[in-house]
Order: structure tokens, then C-alpha cells, then sequence
């Protein structure tokens, strides 16, 4: 066997985490292989679909400050691909005056975030079509807008590949042999790099059982639904509609969010921060849309111009950590193999960060950021390490 390895480093999982990781390897002159279970692109993980929320909007001030890189990023993506990937549209926050809200609120100021906040006396003549319910306050987050996610992956995983990235789809890793060189076997073949990063999304505790580790992790299958406006374009990314968070509202015990209608025409789509936790292998038998409810008596409560009854329904998945934030890290024995995952349903704007984060910790280097939050130590009690 080579001393060498086929590869410098082999990534697990071509959603947006482990495309981006692939790119940043690729960037810094790494022989790369991105290895994906399905044939891309797919919709069976957490990746897929047309948008995602881009925003500062933060309870934390680190993650505030890490989308300040991450904005510039995205950018650079768009340029070296010459495609759109981001549209502003503003992100209106509402909630009662104290609590999140009021979190939130401080951290955009702290920080400098550019914002408007609304009083509720002139709320309606800036947000037509939406009830403020008595008693909250809301705000705009400027910097915040629509992520174009499908597209995203496509141009992230073409750049990735004229750097001279390989991705080798529709093969799935069936075990993982540690070591000075890591040994990866899939259905298709066996391959050996000196350094590996796992980004399985919902699957990791399946790759990560081959290499004595378990991380606390909670799969919900997430209901993404789309609802029809009456007046056709009145909450469209066209007439300028924001994306919107509901923080602490009567009907909910989660947060509610939607996006301005874009990608089907007449269609808006408002969804639950919250879902049913299934196997990610069989998302299709979770069929439990009781989240179904709290939107609709919502919708009608605050969205007066959406029909409050559901025109699509489509699927995604959540990787949960039990305080929601991410993990970033090198395996506890094995310092070559890197961890992304829990990206608990807010990894996707930052994408880029996160590829940059997982290759500067598989290189070997300083992280650019203080990443003690994102440790796989602070789960000591909850991780059944088999080491
Ligand atoms: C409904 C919904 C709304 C969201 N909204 C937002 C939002 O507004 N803003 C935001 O920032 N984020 C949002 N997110 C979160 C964001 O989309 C996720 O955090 C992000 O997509 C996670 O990416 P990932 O690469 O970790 O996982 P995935 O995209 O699931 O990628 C993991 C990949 O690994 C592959 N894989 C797994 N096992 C194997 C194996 N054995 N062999 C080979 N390949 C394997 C999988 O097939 C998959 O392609 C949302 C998520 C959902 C579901
Ligand atoms: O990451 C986001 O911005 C959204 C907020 C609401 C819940 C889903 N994710």
C-alpha cells in the first residue's frame, strides 16, 4: 500500500457542508475526493430545495459576527462562478417586547447590524398584508435576504471540480478504517487520503459508529410548506415582502418563518422551526403534519392574504444538538478525521465559513475562529464514546 494515499483528504457527504469543505481543500492545493451517497443532485437530506434564510440576525454575538465573513464569502462564490446565489430582501423579526426578541434586538446593535425597527403605530404602512399581534415589536435586519441553496450546491460543487476536485456520487461509505491513512470503503470502492472530513448530515452517527463515536443528534423530518397568496405577488420577493421569524407567538412553541414568494409564482412559503424525529432513511413514513395546524391558525391570525390551507408540501430533514448549535471538530483519538454536523436547521448561510472552518481543522491550523462552542466535549455526559 502507498505510503501516500490516493488522495490528500476525502470528504464524506456532498451537501452544502461537505461541498464547501471540498472547495476550500481544492483551493489550498488539496487532492480532494467528495464522496456522496446518491446520485447528484438529490433531495433526500437536509441540502435541497430552492431557499434558505441568509441573516445576522443572531441571539449569539459569534454567530452574528461569523456571518460577517460569511456574507463576504458568498459574494466571492458568486463572482469565481458569475452566478446570483443571494438576493436582499430584509428579515423581519416580530416577538414581544422582552425575551428573544429583546436578545436578538441587542446583538444586532452591539454589533452594528444595520436594522430598522418598526413601531407598531407605522408597522403597516412598511409590512402591508401582516398583523402585528398586540403587544409585539418587530424589526428589520437589512443585511438579510434569500440564499438560492440547489443553485449554490451546483456552483460550489463546479468550482470545486475545476480546481481539479473529484466527486464521486452514487457511492455510499459502508466503513471507515482510522489511521496515519484513513481507509474509506463504499459500494463502489476503497479509497485512502491522510485526512478525512465527515459532513453526513442525519447519517452521521452511522459514519461515525465505524470509528467509536456517537454525538447526541435528533433527525426531524421538517414539513416545508408553501401557501397561496389571494392577491397574487402581495408577499412576493418582487413587490420587496422581507423574509419574516415570529419569535414567541400564542399558537406556537417554536419559531415560525417564511420566505417572500419567488420560486413558485403566487406561492409564499412559512414553515415551523420544529418536527416529528424520524430515521433518515425513512423520512416518507413520518407523516405527522400537526405542525400543519399551528400554521394554518397563525396564518390567519397574521397573514390575512394566504389561503390558510397548504398548496405544497414538500420534505427536509433537521441534524439536532441538545442546545442547537453546531459541531466543528477533530475526532477525540483520531486527530485526522474532522467533524461537521448538528447543523440544527440553520447551517446553510454558513456554508463557506464552515468549509473554510473544517479545512483550516484538517490542515492542521489555528481555526479562525474561537470554536469552543462547537466542541464535542461540551457533550461529555450525552456522548457514548465507544473509545
Ligand atoms: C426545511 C429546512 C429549512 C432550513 N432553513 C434554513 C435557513 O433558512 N437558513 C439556513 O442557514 N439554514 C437552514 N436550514 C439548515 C440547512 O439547510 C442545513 O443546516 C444544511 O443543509 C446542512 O447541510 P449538511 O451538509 O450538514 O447536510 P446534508 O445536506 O444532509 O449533507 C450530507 C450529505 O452526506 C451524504 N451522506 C450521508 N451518509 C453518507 C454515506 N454513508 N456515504 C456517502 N454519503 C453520505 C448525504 O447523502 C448528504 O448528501 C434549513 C434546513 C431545512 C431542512
Ligand atoms: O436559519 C435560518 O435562518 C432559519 C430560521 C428559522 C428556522 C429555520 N432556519
Amino acid at each position: 500500500m502507498s505510503t501516500e494515499g490516493d488522495y490528500d483528504c476525502i470528504v464524506i457527504g456532498a451537501g452544502v457542508q461537505g461541498s464547501f469543505s471540498a472547495y476550500e481543500l481544492a483551493k489550498r492545493g488539496r487532492r480532494t475526493l467528495l464522496l456522496e451517497q446518491f446520485v447528484l443532485p438529490h433531495s433526500r437530506g437536509s441540502s435541497h430545495g430552492q431557499t434558505r434564510i441568509i441573516r445576522k440576525a443572531y441571539d449569539q454575538d459569534y454567530y452574528t459576527v461569523m456571518m460577517d465573513e460569511s456574507y463576504r464569502l458568498w459574494s466571492q462564490l458568486e463572482e469565481e462562478a458569475g452566478v446570483k446565489l443571494c438576493r436582499q430582501t430584509g428579515l423581519l423579526v416580530m416577538g414581544p417586547e422582552n425575551g428573544t426578541y429583546q436578545v436578538l434586538k441587542n446583538t444586532l446593535q452591539r454589533n452594528g447590524v444595520p436594522m430598522v425597527i418598526l413601531q407598531p403605530e407605522e408597522f403597516s404602512k412598511h409590512i402591508p398584508h401582516v398583523n402585528l399581534a398586540d403587544g409585539d415589536a418587530a424589526l428589520v435586519d437589512i443585511t438579510a435576504g434569500v440564499l438560492y441553496a440547489d443553485r449554490a450546491l451546483r456552483a460550489v460543487q463546479g468550482q470545486f471540480q475545476k480546481l481539479g476536485g473529484i466527486i464521486t456520487d452514487g457511492q455510499k461509505v459502508t466503513d471507515i478504517r482510522p489511521g496515519d491513512l484513513v481507509t474509506v470503503m463504499t459500494s463502489g470502492g476503497v479509497y485512502r487520503a491522510k485526512n478525512l472530513v465527515v459532513t453526513a448530515g442525519c447519517w452521521t452517527n452511522t459514519l461515525l459508529s465505524y470509528i467509536g463515536l456517537q454525538l447526541p443528534l435528533k433527525v426531524l423530518k421538517i414539513n416545508v410548506y408553501y401557501w397561496k397568496e389571494k392577491d397574487p405577488g402581495c408577499y412576493s420577493l418582487q413587490n420587496r415582502f422581507p423574509c419574516f421569524l415570529q419569535i414567541e407567538c400564542p399558537e406556537a412553541e417554536h419559531l415560525i418563518y417564511g420566505l417572500p414568494s419567488n420560486e413558485y409564482p403566487g406561492l409564499m412559503k412559512v414553515c415551523y422551526h420544529m418536527g416529528s424525529e424520524t430515521k433518515p432513511d425513512e423520512r416518507d413514513r413520518q407523516t405527522d403534519k400537526s405542525d400543519g395546524d399551528i400554521l394554518k391558525r397563525y396564518l390567519t391570525r397574521c397573514f390575512p392574504g394566504l389561503v390558510p390551507e397548504p398548496a405544497v408540501v414538500e420534505s427536509c430533514l433537521y441534524t439536532v444538538t441538545p442546545d442547537e448549535h453546531f459541531v466543528l471538530d477533530c475526532h477525540p483519538v483520531h486527530n485526522n478525521i474532522v467533524i461537521g454536523a448538528g447543523f440544527s436547521g440553520h447551517g446553510f448561510k454558513f456554508g463557506p465559513l464552515i468549509g473554510k472552518l473544517l479545512c483550516e481543522l484538517s490542515l492542521g491550523e489555528v481555526p479562525s475562529y474561537d470554536l469552543s462552542p462547537f466542541r464535542i466535549r461540551r457533550f461529555q455526559e450525552h456522548s457514548k464514546s465507544a473509545l
